[in-house]
């Protein structure tokens, strides 16, 4: 941690520009952010950022200090690459890229940088593959959106070392986010394996006719979810009993989802273009304007469950 100064973000898109915003919390840290075509980084935090500005969570002056810290570069050769500490690789989700992306890095960073990807659902071990030092390599998995969600997971690969993903884990922490470790590299870490569990329920709910897709939001909205951020699956277990849980896992489970494939429901929706916001309609039509409430309200809910305002 201590020898932790430099901090690369490879890919200055949506995720490497908000995750930049981040490193540049901690005034120890310069942070360079590399892509293959120029874009304004600080026009793009401002935006991000502007609902926190709004609403008093950060001061100008805090703002400008981190985009002090931030600098921005198209050249692979320059000294921002050769003198990272630390990288976190956002470029476009596409296991050829990430990997020449990771070949280009080593050939230019010492052999002791901390190498991260922040790929959603990619194999660190797939990616790391063909690196030479692949004890440096862990999956930094930040959540959309990057400035704004506390929890990153850390993906050791099948060869990570301890000691790395550990230093990952203090850095992420040093920069205000909830870390977590994920000891085995399987599809989905452990964050979205539960997700999905929980969507392709939903999803098989309305499929079976048993409730609407707005119904079904709305018995999460109201029950679950509420208490989800205050009690997770594992302490409510605890909380109800392992054997309260036991009899009703004996009763319920052979009626649930098990599909190993996506529904067929979900298949006809984007075979039909139905495929949700982007097009006016998925599950539900959604009109422009509603598309727009759902987006603002979502960082309004954000800013306010993370800084109470
Ligand atoms: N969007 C999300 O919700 C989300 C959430 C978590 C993780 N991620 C992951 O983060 C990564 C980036 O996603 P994003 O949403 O920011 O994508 P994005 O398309 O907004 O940004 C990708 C950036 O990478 C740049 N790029 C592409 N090839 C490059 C290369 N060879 N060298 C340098 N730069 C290159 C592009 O110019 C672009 O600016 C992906 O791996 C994605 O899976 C995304």
């Amino acid at each position: 941690m201590k020898n932790i100064k430099h901090i690369l973000i490879c890919g200055a898109g949506m995720m490497g520009k908000n995750i930049g915003y981040v490193f540049a919390s901690n005034p120890d840290f310069q942070v360079g952010l590399y892509d293959l075509y120029p874009t304004d980084v600080e026009a793009g935090i401002r935006t991000n950022t502007k609902q926190l500005l709004d609403k008093g969570v950060i001061t100008e002056q805090e703002l400008s200090d981190r985009l002090s810290r931030i600098s921005f570069t198209t050249d692979m050769d320059s000294d921002l690459v050769k003198n990272a500490d630390f990288v976190i690789e956002a470029v476009f989700e596409d296991m050829k890229i990430k990997r020449e992306t990771f070949a280009k890095l080593e050939a230019r960073c010492r052999p002791d940088t901390i190498f991260c990807t922040n790929s959603s659902v990619m194999s660190p071990s797939e990616i790391s593959a063909e690196l030479k030092h692949r004890e440096r390599f862990v999956g930094t998995h930040f959540w959309n959106p990057g400035h704004l969600i506390p929890l990153v997971e850390v993906v050791k690969s099948d060869a990570s070392s301890d000691e790395v993903a550990q230093t990952v884990m203090e850095v992420l922490f040093s920069v205000g986010k909830e870390p977590v470790l994920c000891k085995k590299d399987v599809p989905g870490f452990i964050a979205n394996r539960m997700q999905h569990a929980l969507w392709r329920e939903a999803i098989s709910i309305v499929e079976r006719g048993i409730a609407d897709a707005a119904t079904v939001d709305k018995a999460v909205k109201y029950a679950f979810g509420l208490r989800l951020p205050q009690l997770g699956p594992m302490e409510n277990a605890d909380m109800v009993g392992t054997d309260l849980t036991y009899n009703i896992h004996d009763y319920i489970l052979k009626d649930l989802e098990d599909s190993h494939e996506p529904s067929p429901l979900l298949k006809q929706l984007r075979d039909e273009g139905k495929i949700g916001f982007k097009t006016g309609e998925g599950f539900q039509k959604w009109t422009p304007e509603q598309v727009a409430k759902s987006n603002a309200d979502l960082n309004e809910y954000l800013i306010k469950m993370l800084y109470g305002k």
